[in-house]
Parts: structure tokens; sequence; C-alpha cells
């Protein structure tokens, strides 16, 4: 497999590195920084949406799929970070948002003003259903005043696309050939399995109406279809769907190299273990024992039949994980290199999310006004009006809002640690005592070029058949991978304190390969050890 040695780092443009002093961060700036990720050791960068857009949804709201929105860079600018960032070693990965278009796009204007081609580019109806937006409210609008409605899943401003009507999809896969074009070879496809809603429409008040738009099986014949169409002949090609409330089992069928959809999948079960009752707004104390479960379940089951898993803790639309599952506190850097261990050394391809490299935190921002995030602000008012108190309610957007990996790279520890001369499109966070400056020597960052290499020098990493191990143990996640009769067990100490597990025979002679610790003893795990165990030869 080609891509199973690769490592992905994830850049929120917005809020990477701004060489204009106009507050966003920009193209130009992530040229500049093209070095420092050499350094890290990744192989591909995966940009979130610089297009024009309003904004609304920071991006996800695109207005002109095939152009660059100007507080970005410009033209000259992508095309010069492609060529830079090849002579890096680098290839780049673009953000598909292919199920919805902000509806100052000219095709949702154009049928506003009652052109009936693209009018059938929309989902329009003469009733609601009783679909629930994923950023709340009801899922349909008003579409001017033709007394219809047009469909919208995620915000009002963000208008589901018919991909029933082939002149769409003929329209979309322009747009991902456009950027092919220029020498992409590594494709985001935003939420890509709810773009196959149900042919009916039918109220499905239980789960919001998910269940007629997610993961349909038209969803896969569209995907194989985008596969033949854009990348399916370009062998360095890598692509990933973003999958919300998925299956393993559709996971599987996205994912098959003889399936020619997808290369690989997210899902997010594991980062639903901290929500009470499956709600995000809320706050609870992670699930160990559900968190491992899920684990297992989809490294094992995605190997036994094939598919393949993306890799992650952290993205621009989640809260940081160290501030989720470590206590950090007293061990931030003990935990982050856990946390790096458990899912660089598993079957998959690792994503970093910007920051993760040094241990960058959540910011503790004072008032809900230092907040932009359209689903914070949404969530607020929602949690509000359910009778919680302002401040209870702020200290729920505190921990869940996408705001929080959405602040500023902390690059050094001068005013907004260096990501801007000027004034940030959002507020700063720790950067005089976690920054780039700082921290690109310590242990963190050292700990994650260590585990990027490896993949690329141990083929057990990057390919080895994953199996669970101490299944049931309250503390310890734990897994072994095989490759050509090579094993390796990996420990992952997930507690703030000493964890005690059986040995296993198998490992008695084996060799120390990874241990984020001072010293180990077989049989016990410090405070968020990690180790992975060989035998079989190095
Ligand atoms: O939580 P899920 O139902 O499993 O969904 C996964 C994520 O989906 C959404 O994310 C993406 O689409 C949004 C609309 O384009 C965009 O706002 C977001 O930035 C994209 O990554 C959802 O917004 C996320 O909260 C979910 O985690």
């Amino acid at each position: 497999m080609s891509f199973s040695d690769k490592v992905i780092y994830q850049i929120y443009p917005k809020s990477f590195l701004d060489t204009t002093g106009n507050g966003i961060g920009d193209l130009r700036g992530i040229i500049q920084k093209l070095d420092y990720l050499k350094e890290l050791g990744i192989d591909m960068l995966w940009l979130n949406p610089f297009y024009p857009s309003p904004q609304r949804d920071n991006g996800y709201d695109i207005s002109d799929y095939t152009a660059i929105n100007p507080d970005f860079g410009t033209m000259a600018d992508f095309e010069e970070l492609v060529y830079q960032a090849k002579q890096h070693g680098i290839e780049l990965m673009l953000d598909m948002v292919l199920n919805h278009v902000s509806i100052e796009h000219e095709w949702f204007q154009k049928a506003l003003a009652g052109d009936a081609d693209y009018q059938d580019f929309f989902i329009l109806r003469d009733e609601p259903t009783d679909w629930v937006s994923k950023f709340g409210g009801s899922a349909w609008a008003p579409f001017g005043d033709t007394g219809k409605y047009y469909l919208h899943l995620y915000d009002v401003t963000q208008a589901d696309l018919n991909w029933r009507n082939p002149k769409v999809r003929q329209a979309l896969y322009d747009v991902v050939n456009f950027w092919q074009d220029k020498g992409v070879n590594g494709f985001r496809f935003d939420v890509i399995n709810v773009i196959g809603k149900d042919a009916k429409l039918r109220n499905h008040a239980a789960n919001d109406g998910k269940p007629e738009y997610t993961d349909k099986p038209i969803t896969h014949d569209y995907l194989r279809e985008l596969n033949e169409k854009t990348f399916g002949k370009n062998p360095s090609a890598i692509t990933v769907g973003e999958m919300s409330s998925t299956t393993i089992e559709n996971c599987v069928l996205y994912t098959r190299s003889d399936r020619h959809e997808l290369t690989m999948t997210f899902n997010f079960h594991h980062l639903k273990v901290d929500y009470e009752n499956g709600q995000k707004w809320t706050l609870q104390r992670f699930d160990f024992a559900k968190l491992r479960q899920l684990f297992h379940d989809w490294g094992e089951q995605m190997s036994q039949a094939g598919g393949w898993n993306a890799l992650f803790w952290n993205n621009h639309d989640q809260p940081r994980a160290l501030n989720r599952f470590i206590d950090v506190q007293h061990f931030r850097v003990k935990g982050a290199t856990m946390l790096a261990a458990s899912i660089h050394l598993s079957r998959g391809t690792p994503y970093i999310y910007m920051g993760e490299e040094i241990g960058m935190l959540d910011p503790n921002f004072d008032t809900i006004t230092d907040y932009v995030d359209v689903e914070s602000k949404n969530a607020y008012q929602m949690l509000l009006k359910h009778g919680k108190s302002a401040s209870e309610a702020l200290t729920i957007i505190k921990a869940k809002s996408r705001d929080n990996s959405r602040i500023p790279m902390a690059w050094d520890n001068s005013a907004n640690g260096g990501f801007t001369t000027g004034t940030p499109w959002l507020k700063a966070g720790y950067y005089e005592s976690i920054n780039v400056a700082k921290d690109k020597d310590g242990e963190i960052f050292k700990f994650y070029q260590m585990l990027i290499r490896l993949r690329k020098e141990m083929p057990i990493v990057a390919e080895g058949n994953y199996h669970a191990v101490y299944r049931d143990d309250a503390n310890i996640y734990a897994f072994e991978r095989e490759w050509h009769g090579q094993r390796m067990l990996v420990l992952n100490n997930f507690t703030n304190h000493i964890a005690n597990y059986e040995p296993l025979a198998t490992y008695k002679d084996a060799t120390l390969l990874v241990n984020n610790d001072v010293s180990f003893t077989d049989g016990q795990l410090q405070p968020y050890q990690s180790v992975a165990l060989i035998i079989g030869g190095i």
C-alpha cells in the first residue's frame, strides 16, 4: 500500500500564520513554515477551506469553489505553495465541501432568481420534513418568496446540493479536477456520507432525521463515480471521507481498495465518549471503557475486513484531546506522548492537528463574546433557553466549543504568539508557556518525530494487522500488531496513577521499541506511560 506509511498534518489556515497583519492566517504563512513541517517529518498537509466564502461557518460555506479568498492570498500564492511543498517532499490535501454551498454561491443565487436548471441543483420541497439541522433548529428554510423550502443540514446559509442531479455531480467533479490539475494529490471530503438523501424525503422524528440521509446505499454509487471521474487514475491520490454518525460496515465499504471509493474514513465515535446521553453540550468525564471498546471494534473489524481508518485525536471541530482525556495540570507532556503513541502505533493513517506536536491546550476565554463559531453561539443560546444560567452555559461552551482548537498557532512568546502583528480574528491561548520556539526541541515534538520515523522504517507499524489485548482492563488500552511473523505489543496507561497488568509470556524476551518514560518494568505502567514491545526481529 502506498499510503500506509504516510502521516498527515492538518492546518487551519485562518489560524496558522498571518504574514500581512490582517489578523487572518494566509497561504504565504504556510509557505514560511514548510521547513518546520519537514523537520517534524509529515508527508501531506490537509488545509481547511480557503475559498471565497461569507465565513458564516468559517469557510465551510463556499461561494466559489475554484478561487482563493483574498484574505488568504492569491492563486499565484497557492501555486507557489504547491511547488514549494513538493520541494520539501510534502503533498497537499484540500478540503472539498461537496454536500452544500453557501447561499451566496452563484448556483443558489441563479436558483433564487428563478432559473429552473439551477433550482434542480438544490433540494426543494413544498412542505418541510421534521429533520433537525446539525447546527440547531429546522433543517429547512424558506426558499425566497416561492413558498418552497430548501434543505440545509448545517447552517441556514449552507444549502444542500442535489446529488441526484447528474449536472450537479459533474459540476462537483470539475471542481475536484480543477485542483488536481494544480498538482493537488490529496482530498478530504467534508461530511461526504450525507450527500445521498433518500429519494422519498420522509419525516423521521427519531434521531433528527439522520437515518433518511446518512450512509444511504446510493452514497457508495456516488463515491465510485467521483473516484472514476476524478482522482481514480491518479496513483498518488490519497482521499479521506469525513463520515458523520457512521458505522464500521459502511466504512469498510467506503475504503476497501477493490471498491474504488476512498482511501480512508474519519469517524467520530471515540470523540463522543464524554457526551452525556449522546449530547455534545453537556459536561461529563470521559468513559474509558467505551473509548477502549470503540478503538478495539474499529481497529479489529476494519483490519479483518480490509478497511482503513484515519486516526486522530484533534481537529478543527474538537476541543483539544489533552483537555478531555488527560490530567493536564500534572501530566501534560506525558499525556500528550501517550495519546500520540496510542494512535501512531495503531493501524490506519495518523493525522496531527496543528499545535498538537507541542502540546497546545484549549484557551480559557472569559466571555461568550470571545467565541466566533456559529455552532458555539447557537449552542449558548440553546443552553440559556433550556434553563442554564449564563455562567453554566459559558462553562459548557468553554469545554466543548470548536473555537478551542481554532485559536492561533503559538509560534513564540511575543504578542499573540507571533501569529500576527495585527488583531487576531480569534483570541490567542496560552502562548507564553507553550510555543514552538520554546517547545520544538522538547519531549513532545521529538516523540512525534520518532513515531513518524518508525512508521516509515517499520512495515509492522505501517501495515501490521490489529488485535485487541487486555480487552477489559480498567486503565490500559492495549493492542497487538502482527506482520509476517513479527509482533508488536502496545500498552497505554490512560490514567494518572500506576496501572498493573499480568505480563504476557510471549513478550518475555521482547525488545522495548517505544517508551515515553525513563524506565519500564513489565507488569506495571507509570501514569500515562506508553510502551511498545516487539518480538520476531526488528
Ligand atoms: O458529529 P458527527 O455527526 O459524527 O459529524 C462529524 C462532524 O461533521 C461536521 O463537520 C464538518 O462539516 C461542517 C459543515 O460543513 C463544518 O462546520 C465542519 O467544520 C466540518 O468539519 C460537524 O460540524 C462537526 O461538529 C462534526 O464533528
